[in-house]
């Protein structure tokens, strides 16, 4: 059983602080603003319940993607949202400054490890670990980093290079079959 987090023990503290209790309630009590913690590391107190809350209100809020510091946690629509996967949107995160300083997005994590490929001074291969359980929506998430590199990488001037970055992410993503029977994105 949970006893202390963030330095807060369960019950009421000795020097009469408040409890974790009065904490929690504290915490969902603005539960107006609870969709607006892009974070998860700004949820305090930390439990189960504040963090679950949070990803529901965003859920509600057609907010799909937060971060946990690193780490970017994706929820399934389990609808269509054309709007947070346009090319244009696309194009808004390559071109950022800071994409990480943009709402929460696939497109951000994408980007940033273009930009760590690319990188003049020293550049590094990059992974990407896209994990859940089945149905969580991994297969969609590696699509969409796969039409986000497509787009990104091809010359925004020339229709030539726009009709071969199609055909080159037509390519990819019919491969996609392909790479799962071997390696099951799990
Ligand atoms: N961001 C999203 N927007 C809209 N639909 C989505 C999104 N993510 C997932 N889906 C839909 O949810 C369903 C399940 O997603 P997906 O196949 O990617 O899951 P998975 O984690 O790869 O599952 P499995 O491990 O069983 O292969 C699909 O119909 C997919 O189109």
């Amino acid at each position: 059983m949970l006893q202390q987090v963030n330095g807060h023990r369960s019950g009421s503290d000795a020097q009469g602080g408040k409890s974790l209790r009065e904490d929690l309630q504290e915490f969902l009590g603005g539960e107006a603003l609870l969709h607006e913690l892009d974070d998860l590391t700004k949820v305090n107190p930390v439990t189960l319940e504040t963090v679950l809350r949070c990803l529901q209100a965003r859920y509600a809020a057609d907010m799909f993607y937060t971060s946990a510091g690193c780490t970017l946690v994706a929820l399934n629509p389990f609808k269509p949202v054309p709007q947070l996967y346009s090319p244009a949107l696309m194009r808004e995160y390559h071109a950022a400054p800071q994409p990480q300083k943009l709402r929460p997005h696939i497109f951000a994590v994408g980007e940033q490890t273009y930009r760590n490929v690319q990188s003049l001074i020293e550049p590094v291969n990059q992974s990407i670990i896209v994990s859940g359980e089945s149905g969580a929506g991994k297969t969609w998430t590696s699509r969409c980093l796969m039409k986000f590199y497509a787009v990104v990488a091809a010359s925004p001037t020339s229709l030539e290079s726009h009709k071969i970055a199609e055909r080159i992410e037509q390519r990819i993503l019919n491969s996609n079959p392909v790479m799962e029977a071997f390696v099951p994105s799990r």
